[in-house]
């Protein structure tokens, strides 16, 4: 589905990746881990687009990224869900609105897509949330409003960056809990994250594949975390 073929990544600073081999096959559930400033959100973005590698190989659905236009490279990206670290709404739209957003841009706002954006925020908790401003929000509220967002276009693969960042315990379970229900309906998802905390209680729950970023390579995490 997405699979990195000796990904090299360097930018002005320097190389941030070196020599990345991994593959996301349909249905897996990675966690990608590594200290701050070690390359989780470049590889993110590698792996939706955003970015292109320095070297190496990248296909995403079984497309070399290099050879896409501008277009092909759209639909691409209505493939795959982003959670942003940050979670980038605009503060003047309604929650709704900004969950919306990505139906807008694909010109899909039918009835039953409507129905679909209320189905999905009642799904996250925010049914009675529609109308609130992002600035009004809580920090969870944004983080599940942010997942909302990120499937409302039914992506096949998910991609989150540090999506339990600015919340507590319980909330990071309950987001936790909203991706593994999306893994069990078929969807490839891969966290980015440095709590380790949360990877050692998801692997109670789903079978998942842990890597890890350590001094520019990609490895996969032993047992022992
Ligand atoms: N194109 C670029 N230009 C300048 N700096 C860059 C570029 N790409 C990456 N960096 C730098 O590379 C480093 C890695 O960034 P990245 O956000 O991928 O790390 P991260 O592991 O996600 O960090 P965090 O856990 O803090 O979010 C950062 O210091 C960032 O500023």
């Amino acid at each position: 589905m997405i699979e990195l073929e000796n990904v090299s990544y360097t930018y002005g600073g320097g190389e941030l990746l070196s020599d990345v081999s991994v593959q996301l096959q349909p249905g897996s559930f990675h966690f990608l881990t590594g200290p701050s400033g070690a390359g989780k959100t470049t590889l993110l973005k590698l792996c939706y687009g955003a970015l292109l590698p320095s070297s190496g190989r990248l296909s995403v659905f079984d497309q070399d990224i290099s050879t896409l236009d501008r277009d092909q490279l759209a639909v691409l990206r209505r493939r795959v869900g982003v959670v942003h670290q940050d979670c980038q709404f605009l503060d003047h739209m309604t929650l709704a609105e900004n969950v919306a957003l990505p139906l807008m841009v694909s010109g899909r706002s039918e009835t039953s897509e409507q129905e679909n954006l209320t189905e999905l925020l009642s799904w996250v908790g925010l049914g009675a949330r529609l109308e609130a401003l992002p600035p009004e929000l809580s920090g969870g509220e944004r983080q599940r409003a942010a997942l909302a967002r990120a499937v409302i276009l039914s992506p096949d693969v998910v991609l989150a960056d540090e999506p339990t960042g600015n919340v507590d315990w319980e909330m990071s379970q309950r987001l936790l809990r909203l991706l593994i229900e999306l893994n069990r309906m078929g969807k490839t998802v891969l966290i980015a994250t440095h709590d380790l905390s949360l990877i050692r209680a998801a692997k109670s729950q789903v079978q998942a594949r842990v890597l890890r970023i350590s001094q520019r390579k990609l490895q996969l995490a032993g047992a022992d975390l």
